[in-house]
């Protein structure tokens, strides 16, 4: 199998791989990095933990190398704990080119990143909102000249999520030169090839990994059928078991609303588990300080929303608990991709509600896997259900009296006061928004009886005897219901 070397990239660089622990480039490595030395554009799929960041980091540090300049390279992505990743892996693989790097990413501050902009940094890693509002509100450095544009996870940065991030992105399109080379990189590209396509138009190298299933082989995965009431007796089971077990462990818990985040983060605590929360309720520096925590392994337990559940590579994590099942197959896809990275074993599972099973089957269809029951033994359970209610009962009053509603409301209004927006009109428009839906609820459901009553009347009809009219004679007389 060729080595680095034999890819085209400089002893420099194999020498930095060696130093990493990187021995063999891994398969996206060895499709995408000779393509993106010759110049090309490139979209990589491959699946989690693969790789796929030194896949464009090293050929994009080859061609720094041979032509350095400041902004040399754009790497958008979709959160600010990926971004400061992906900077770690730059600046390590980059040591011996004394590479200047500049991190832009929202929940910082917004003036020492201007300065460093303004200092000409070869790679810009960025979150495209805050990248915007620099290109928006700021003339002191420009991006017209990058040799490279990344966009890693390329495939939430373009969909229509809860953050949309399409506005900041045509800002920062508009803002780069044409003659580029576009890298776009995911492990779930396929649902926004077109666009992305379209964005990658010099020459296209399209790798993907080809496999019978869509999550790596070394993951097992499982499902638990809890009725919703019994959720989180189910877990804390699952935890205590995991404790007990295994000497060395660490677990992602994943969870659909900060609220729930929250919540069972302050319940895991009060069951003396060593847990920390992220979630985008928290403070930048709070989310900073919670990751670094938890990689660290001071903390055993990261309860997270879907905020960490792309790109983030902490390899000590054994196992991920979907608290919920993920709506889409691609969220599960990368939830389960936190664990079983690079060749290393994982388990992942997913508790699930009656009223889930239709996502599971939809999951299944899509990593073509069938998820295997995972067993437990629910008499423990029972045995510490009223304790588990009875705490997460204190922990939501707590949270309630923390207000935890109020500034999440707060936060809407800033996040659109940011956006140029005037929360009380957008309100107001919410407000009148809600009334007309409701009017034209109402409207259809009056439409709706007047059809049944219509309908109702043409069946009494139907059942009473026909009345004579000169027609009747020539058909034969309809069927007599019962009188
Ligand atoms: N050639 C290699 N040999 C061994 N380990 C590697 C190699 N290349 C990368 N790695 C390691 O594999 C891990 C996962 O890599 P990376 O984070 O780039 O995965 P990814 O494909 O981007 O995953 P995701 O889709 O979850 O973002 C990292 O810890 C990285 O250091």
């Amino acid at each position: 199998m060729a080595g680095f070397a034999e890819l085209g990239l400089s002893s420099w660089l194999v020498e930095q791989c060696r130093q990493m622990g990187l021995k063999q480039p891994t398969p996206v490595q060895l499709g995408c990095i000779p393509a993106i030395l010759e110049g090309r554009d490139c979209l990589g799929c491959a699946k989690t933990g693969s790789g796929k960041t030194a896949a464009f980091v090293l050929p994009i540090l080859q061609k720094l190398s041979e032509d350095p300049y400041g902004i040399f390279c754009l790497v958008l992505t979709p959160t600010r704990e990926l971004a400061y990743q992906i900077a770690e892996q730059f600046r390590v693989l980059g040591k011996p080119l004394g590479l200047k790097d500049c991190i832009v990413v929202g929940g910082m501050d917004m003036v020492a990143q201007a300065l460093e902009l303004s200092r000409k940094p070869h790679v810009v890693i960025a979150t495209p909102g805050r990248l915007a509002d620099h290109l928006r509100s700021s003339n002191t450095f420009s991006i017209k000249k990058i040799r490279f544009l990344v966009m890693d996870e390329a495939d939430r940065l373009l969909e229509q999520g809860c953050t949309d991030f399409t506005v900041d992105l045509e800002v920062i399109l508009a803002a780069v030169p044409a003659r580029r080379q576009t890298l776009l990189f995911s492990a779930t590209l396929t649902d926004t090839l077109r666009e992305l396509q379209g964005l990658a138009t010099n020459q296209p190298f399209f790798w993907e990994a080809q496999a019978p299933v869509r999550t790596v082989e070394q993951l097992d995965q499982r499902y638990l059928l809890v009725p919703e009431k019994v959720k989180d007796a189910y877990l804390v089971h699952l935890i205590q078991n995991f404790h007990d077990e295994h000497e060395d462990w660490s677990i992602i818990i994943f969870t659909n609303t900060c609220k729930t985040c929250q919540i069972l983060c302050m319940m895991l605590r009060k069951f003396n588990f060593p847990t920390v929360a992220l979630h985008s309720m928290m403070k930048q520096k709070e989310r900073f300080a919670a990751l670094a925590k938890f990689k660290s392994s001071i903390y055993r337990i990261l309860i997270a929303t879907d905020v960490a559940s792309r790109g983030l590579d902490i390899p000590t994590v054994q196992v991920v608990i979907n608290h919920n099942t993920p709506g889409l197959p691609k969220i599960y896809i990368h939830r389960v991709g936190r664990t079983a990275r690079a060749g290393r074993q994982g388990q992942a599972i997913t508790l699930v509600t009656q009223y889930d099973i239709h996502l599971v089957h939809a999951i299944e269809e899509q990593i073509k896997k069938k998820l295997e029951e995972f067993p437990v033994e629910e008499a423990q359970v029972l045995q510490i259900l009223t304790q588990v209610n009875v705490v997460r009962r204190e922990c939501e009053i707590k949270l309630e009296a923390a207000n935890f509603d109020e500034k999440k409301e707060i936060n809407k209004r800033k996040q659109m006061i940011l956006e140029g927006k005037d929360p009380d009109l957008e309100a107001k428009r919410k407000a009148e928004l809600a009334k007309i839906k409701q009017k034209n609820r109402r409207f259809k459901e009056k439409v709706e009886q007047t059809l049944q009553r219509q309908k109702a009347s043409r069946a009494n009809r139907r059942g009473r005897p026909p009345r004579a009219r000169p027609e009747a004679s020539l058909s034969p007389a309809p069927a007599q219901g019962p009188a």
